[in-house]
């Protein structure tokens, strides 16, 4: 008999996954000499806290072996905590793996679910029998993802011969064929070209719109997170350091993006007090302005100024924001840095 604390009646709406100073170490082991081999910890994940409710999309972000990758495993259940408590929709993942399968899907965008060899479809009738997916509930699945995906011409396809961004929907698609409550995206967007993750953004908004899945985004690209997210969480070192809204982020670590001004023929440096200008290459300048602030008073003012033939907007990537959150000292936060 399962016990409040365990079963499912232990959560609610407020907190469908649950985390209460979670730790994983990993026992290192490194060759210092001929014979000789040095034990080492590390601490991936080191008591992290926080709670998603359902249906919410949050960011999870932080730079590279930062703990993301770890916290992920946990969740789905392939790692045990070291130390802490994690629940997902009421159940601890390490010792219910397989009740907690049937509830969510997992998409690493560097690795693929998909049996390379067959042809996508076959994929699909593969994973309709492991998670014993009810033919009515398949079918319009199957159905709901091929129009949504695209993916009615790459059913036959062996998954070996489809590009990366087609692999990619492909493995949406076989995270989503049991209905999961919770999505958890590792990557989802890297490698993809503009169009094909334009596309993966829109499918997931609607996903979570209409179907109220709850989703946690791991990514590089601040773009995914600002068309996809109200909510971020940064990890750095295995810790928790922000939880709170993009633009608190971008307030946090004062970032700047940068707009790309294309004029018709060279001029000197454009000088502005909206902007900085950051470099000139013939025709070309850059000019970079405050992330958390609008791009339109600056392009009004140039468009009306200036000779233009094209303009684009350069987001910052994560590592430049948690790099200048850090490089703002302890006192530069808001109320929803932590640490
Ligand atoms: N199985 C393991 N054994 C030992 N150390 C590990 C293991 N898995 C992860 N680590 C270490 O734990 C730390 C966190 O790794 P993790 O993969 O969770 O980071 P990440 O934030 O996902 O990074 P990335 O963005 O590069 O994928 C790193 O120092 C990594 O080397």
């Amino acid at each position: 008999m399962s016990t409040a604390d365990d079963g499912d009646a232990a959560w609610g709406a407020a907190d469908f996954i649950e985390l209460d100073g979670v730790e994983k170490v990993f026992d290192v082991r490194r060759k210092t000499g001929f014979l000789r081999r040095e034990k080492r910890q590390v601490r991936a994940v080191d008591g992290i806290s926080f709670r998603v409710p359902r249906g919410e999309m949050v960011g999870y972000i932080g730079p590279n072996g930062a703990g993301k990758s770890t916290t992920i495993k946990m969740l789905t259940g392939i790692l045990t905590p070291s130390g802490g408590r994690l629940r997902v929709a009421g159940i601890d993942p390490s010792k219910e793996r397989t009740r907690l399968a049937q509830r969510i899907g997992v998409v690493f965008g560097q690795r693929t679910t998909l049996w390379w060899d067959l042809p996508l479809k076959d994929s699909y009738r593969l994973m309709r029998r492991m998670y014993r997916i009810p033919d009515d509930r398949y079918a319009a699945n199957m159905a709901r993802c091929t129009e949504l995906l695209d993916l009615g011409e790459l059913l036959d396809v062996p998954v070996r011969q489809l590009s990366l961004g087609q692999r990619m929907r492909g493995d949406i698609a076989a995270a989503l064929l049991h209905d999961p409550e919770v999505l958890y995206l590792d990557e989802p967007t890297i490698g993809l070209d503009v169009v094909s993750k334009s596309k993966v953004r829109e499918f997931l908004r609607d996903l979570n719109a209409e179907r109220g899945t709850t989703v946690l985004l791991t990514t590089h690209d601040l773009t995914d997170i600002e068309q996809l997210c109200k909510r971020v969480m940064v990890i750095d070192h295995g810790r928790l350091v922000y939880d709170g809204a993009l633009a608190g982020l971008h307030e946090v670590g004062e970032s700047e993006r940068t707009l790309v001004v294309d004029l018709e023929r060279e001029l000197p440096p454009i000088r502005t007090p909206l902007a900085r200008n950051v470099k000139v290459e013939g025709p070309r300048q850059w000019l970079a302005f405050p992330a958390s602030v609008s791009a339109a008073p600056l392009v009004a003012e140039l468009a009306s100024a200036y000779p233009l033939l094209d303009l684009s907007v350069r987001e910052p990537d994560i590592e430049a924001v948690i790099a200048k959150m850090y490089a703002g000292g302890a006192d530069a936060g808001t109320g929803a840095r932590i640490g």
